[in-house]
């Protein structure tokens, strides 16, 4: 399977963001979004995940599942913000995850208590995920890769908030991803600590 964005361009409001983006990712393969503040990494990874229509430009998977229209119907996408419930505990907040996102070919996720003992945050499962302090909240967004199989992960700032061991424990998750055939696209403004990778430097605005 590879994932291919040919002439990229989108828009917000008046303003083209960005123009002409292309690259192609296989199995295993990383790519590493940087670039100034207002660049435009968030506004690609949303167009990347199905949330923005591009006004040019396609993004398309090749030799994957037949079924599977647009790449995001096979990515998970991790935003700035952490997409749960305060007022729900960790562990019900992950199941909601769990069931909406579902398996997608080729894998299977992991249960909630290995997903919670894999960030490193085994035991406050049963927290309201309001309690947690933000960067055991962005550990929990972390464990959302994990309880559902997706192919590809698409994250933004995904360490954001997070001290030196959840840098290294992040590191390792999205290594055990690669390697396992997964594809990863990530904006942002700290080295991620994971090997190799294509890189993409934004640039800003194009008009
Ligand atoms: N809804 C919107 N309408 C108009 N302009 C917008 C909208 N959302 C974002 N923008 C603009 O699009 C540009 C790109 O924003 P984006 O969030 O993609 O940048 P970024 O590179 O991710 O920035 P950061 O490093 O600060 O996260 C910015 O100038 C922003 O003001």
């Amino acid at each position: 399977m590879r994932l291919l964005a040919e002439g990229l361009s989108a828009r917000r409001g008046e303003d083209l963001i960005f123009n002409d983006i292309s690259f192609a990712l296989g199995e295993g393969e990383a790519l590493v979004i940087t670039g100034p503040n207002g660049s435009g990494k968030s506004t690609l990874l949303r167009v990347l995940a199905g949330l923005l229509r591009a006004e040019s430009g396609t993004f398309r998977i090749e030799g994957g599942p037949a079924e599977f229209a647009h790449p995001h119907e096979l990515s998970h996408y991790l935003g700035h913000r952490n997409a749960m419930k305060r007022e729900l505990t960790v562990r019900e907040n992950l199941s909601f995850w769990q069931r909406f996102m579902g398996d997608s070919q080729g894998g299977s996720g992991v249960d909630i208590a290995a997903a919670a003992e894999a960030v490193g945050l085994a035991g406050i499962t049963h927290l309201p995920f309001g309690y947690l302090s933000a960067g055991q909240q962005r550990r929990m967004a972390m464990a959302k890769l994990l309880v559902a199989y997706r192919p590809i992960w698409l994250l933004d700032e995904p360490t954001a908030a997070l001290d030196a061991g959840a840098d290294r424990l992040f590191a390792g998750l999205v290594k055990a991803h690669l390697e396992g055939g997964g594809i990863l696209i990530a904006a942002t403004h700290q080295p991620l600590g994971f090997g190799s990778a294509q890189s993409l430097q934004m640039k800003g605005f194009t008009h």
